[in-house]
């Protein structure tokens, strides 16, 4: 999966991710209303009104994007049938040519990772019969429990030729409360990122590997080191638009190959029709405003990455 990453991120010229972390109030009211009309204000409505909603911003950019990250925490909300609307998300998505990041945020002991790790990346027997549960192509995964915690997902990846994204230094704003704590002199942070370079050599594809890393947009001097770290590890940027990051702090995520990084920005896409700046589009045409904001992200990338 790494190397069809590579391959749709070349295709596009445009290393970046959308977002599908679809709150009900980004849903315009007329997507609203219809799903309500035929379903009620019930849980099965709204997962149809964030279904109807994901699959017209996806038609709306698919062809401009090499990769899509659904967040499963806005979908779980709606409980079964939030986690049904999860799964048409990532299938669409996977029809339309898309690599989908599974952003599930798992790791727990062995056993419990096998399993998360089987659920989202693999196969489950049953009986004589094997079948995919979630399917995603890549996985985010905490790295907190230790190798223990990963090697499963890392076991399932090679099997399937799937890959993982592991939290290394998050975007938010504690996040160096634990994460740059200082161990021997050095931070967190940075023996997480030796880590992943090192779970990551044993799983190369063509030129990067599939364990890969989340590095928050919002520390862009962290990504500058890290980088170095791990310089066969793809590293997603989340952080992009509604936490501040911009392209200008982005350069240094990537390699000089204009590889490496792949930048994801949800709210400022899914939700561009409420931003000032796009407000001529209308709520009706919610998409089109989210191909504007996607076209924009990715010039505002690509020029800075050009002009470094
Ligand atoms: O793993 C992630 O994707 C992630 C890691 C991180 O450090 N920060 C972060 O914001 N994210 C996710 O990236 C998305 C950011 O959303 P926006 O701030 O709306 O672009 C959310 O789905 C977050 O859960």
């Amino acid at each position: 999966m790494i190397n069809k990453l590579v391959e749709n991120i070349k295709k596009t010229g445009a290393p970046i991710v959308v977002g599908l972390d679809p709150m009900l109030n980004y849903v315009p009211e007329h997507v609203q209303k219809k799903a309500f009309a035929e379903y009620g204000e019930t849980l099965e409505g709204a997962a149809e009104a964030i279904w109807q909603f994901n699959k017209e911003i996806v038609d709306k950019t698919y062809d401009l994007i090499p990769a899509v990250k659904p967040q499963i925490a806005m979908y779980e909300q709606f409980g079964v049938p939030g986690l049904v609307a999860f799964k048409k998300t990532v299938d669409y998505c996977k029809s339309k040519g898309l690599v989908v990041i599974g952003d599930v945020k798992r790791g727990d002991i062995g056993s419990t990772s096998a399993a998360y790790a089987v659920g989202h990346l693999g196969h489950v027997q049953v009986g004589k019969n094997r079948y995919a549960g979630f399917d995603e192509d890549f996985a985010t995964v905490n790295p907190y429990l230790g190798s223990d915690g990963i090697n499963p997902f890392i076991d399932v990846c090679k099997e399937e030729k799937k890959g993982l994204f592991i939290l290394v230094k998050t975007s938010n704003p504690s996040s160096g409360e634990f994460q740059d704590r200082l161990i021997d002199g050095r931070p967190l942070y940075e023996l997480v990122g030796e880590k992943v370079a090192a779970w990551g050599e044993e799983c190369m594809g063509d030129e990067y590997s599939y364990i890969g890393a989340v590095v928050g947009a919002t520390y862009p001097e962290m990504g500058k080191v890290l980088r170095k770290i791990m310089p066969k590890a793809y590293i997603l940027v989340p952080g992009y638009g509604a936490q501040g990051g911009k392209g200008k702090d982005l350069v240094h995520f990537f390699n000089e190959d204009g590889l490496g990084a792949i930048v994801n920005s949800s709210r400022g896409i899914i939700a561009a029709y409420k931003q000032e700046q796009y407000a001529k589009f209308g709520a009706e045409n919610f998409g089109d405003a989210s191909r504007a904001a996607v076209e924009a992200m990715i010039a505002d990338i690509g020029g800075a990455l050009n002009n470094r």
